[in-house]
């Protein structure tokens, strides 16, 4: 029997993997391709968004939610129950594709395509790491050096002491394809420095291509034929290469995660701007989420990466969902402490409509 091929999207918070994988599915070229999609935070945001997305190919039943954590430490108890339940249907896809959390070390979890359950059915197409050129050349990711030399002279044994840093290059070394995106938020120089500097990073093979909106043809992304699963024992993450044989488990404890419930929003502009000033007063990294507009048939989609925010309204609320505003929070652990959630949650709800909140509550 024929192994069906799994391409995994990874990338760091907010880098565009829904973006890519919906514009994917919209090319997807008549290929039933399956989904599991997994999300940091308690708000299946990106799932919501996809099978909101209008696309024929797109429903319900093609779209698995992981959201029990992220995904490269929940393999044993979520993933390989997922794939085995997928790989129990009736008509099997021809293609899977699994989008990871932006936190997600892929190592783990491509490993788990050497499991016997999954390994005999299922092969690694590719690993697609989804990289902000704009969030790279602002030096988004990048060790402070003064910093890292200054924790190493009191730790020899510290690699990085940012953990974002640490996490995109996991995430590059785990690369089969490296999908500078947002090139549209950078001029043709700077595109160029990052390109070489994420090319200094890989290995020769890979392949690094630019992309505007996720913007790809299907074929470019799907079809690499790697087999990643027999190599990724040579593509080690910080934690592997830290904890080698001391089956020390690795955790997310550097991030943080809330949802802020709120009422109406009555002006999204005024919201967005709002916002914009939550995220520059607190180092948040991530937010997104829905908004209920009062008078509009429509949920409102909310998406903040750094400071840079987005909104439109995607598709009307269905009969018998409730109208309301949830929206996740994700920044570094040390900047987001209770007292200061709590100061983002009330500031966000006081830009809505506070008596609708009330009575929602
Ligand atoms: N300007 C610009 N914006 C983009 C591009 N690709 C995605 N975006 C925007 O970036 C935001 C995040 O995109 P997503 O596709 O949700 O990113 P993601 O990687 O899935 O995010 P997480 O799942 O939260 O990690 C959205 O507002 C997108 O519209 C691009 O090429 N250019």
């Amino acid at each position: 029997m024929q192994k069906i091929p799994a391409t995994v999207v990874t990338g760091f918070l907010g880098a565009g993997k829904t973006t890519l994988i919906r514009n994917m599915l919209q090319n997807a070229g008549g290929r039933k391709i399956a989904l599991i999609i997994n999300e940091f935070g308690d708000l299946g945001v990106d799932g919501d968004i996809l099978t909101g997305c209008g696309i024929e190919t797109c429903t319900e039943d093609d779209v698995v939610e992981l959201t029990n954590g992220c995904i490269c430490c929940t393999v044993a108890d979520d993933f390989i129950p997922t794939m085995t339940k997928l790989l129990a249907r009736d008509r099997l896809p021809d293609h899977i594709v699994i989008e990871t959390s932006g936190l997600a070390l892929p190592q783990p979890l491509v490993a788990a395509f050497n499991w016997p359950e999954v390994k005999t059915r299922v092969t690694v197409d590719g690993v697609v790491t989804v990289i902000d050129t704009a969030a790279v050349a602002a030096g988004r990711f990048a060790d402070d050096e003064a910093k890292v030399a200054a924790a190493r002279a009191a730790d020899e044994s510290l690699d990085h002491d940012n953990p974002l840093e640490e996490l995109f290059e996991d995430q590059i070394r785990a690369a089969d394809l490296i999908v500078l995106n947002k090139a549209d938020l950078v001029d043709a120089a700077t595109l160029e420095r990052v390109r070489g500097e994420i090319d200094s990073q890989c290995a020769e093979a890979v392949k690094i291509v630019t992309a505007e909106g996720g913007v790809l043809p299907t074929d470019v992304l799907l079809g690499l034929s790697a087999g990643t699963e027999d190599l990724i024992a040579d593509r080690k993450s910080h934690h592997e290469l830290h904890h080698e044989g001391e089956g020390h488990d690795h955790d997310h404890d550097e991030f943080e995660s809330f949802v802020v419930e709120a009422g109406q929003v009555a002006d999204p502009k005024a919201f967005a701007e709002g916002l914009s000033a939550v995220i520059a007063g607190h180092d948040i990294l991530r937010l997104k989420g829905f908004a209920d507009v009062p008078g509009k048939p429509m949920r409102l989609v909310v998406q903040a990466v750094g400071q840079r925010i987005e909104t439109y309204f995607d598709r009307p609320w269905k009969q018998g969902e409730s109208r309301a505003t949830r929206l996740v929070v994700i920044g570094l652990h040390d900047g987001l402490d209770a007292a200061t959630c709590g100061t983002i949650r009330a500031t966000i709800r006081a830009l809505t409509d506070g008596a609708a909140q009330a009575a929602a509550e």
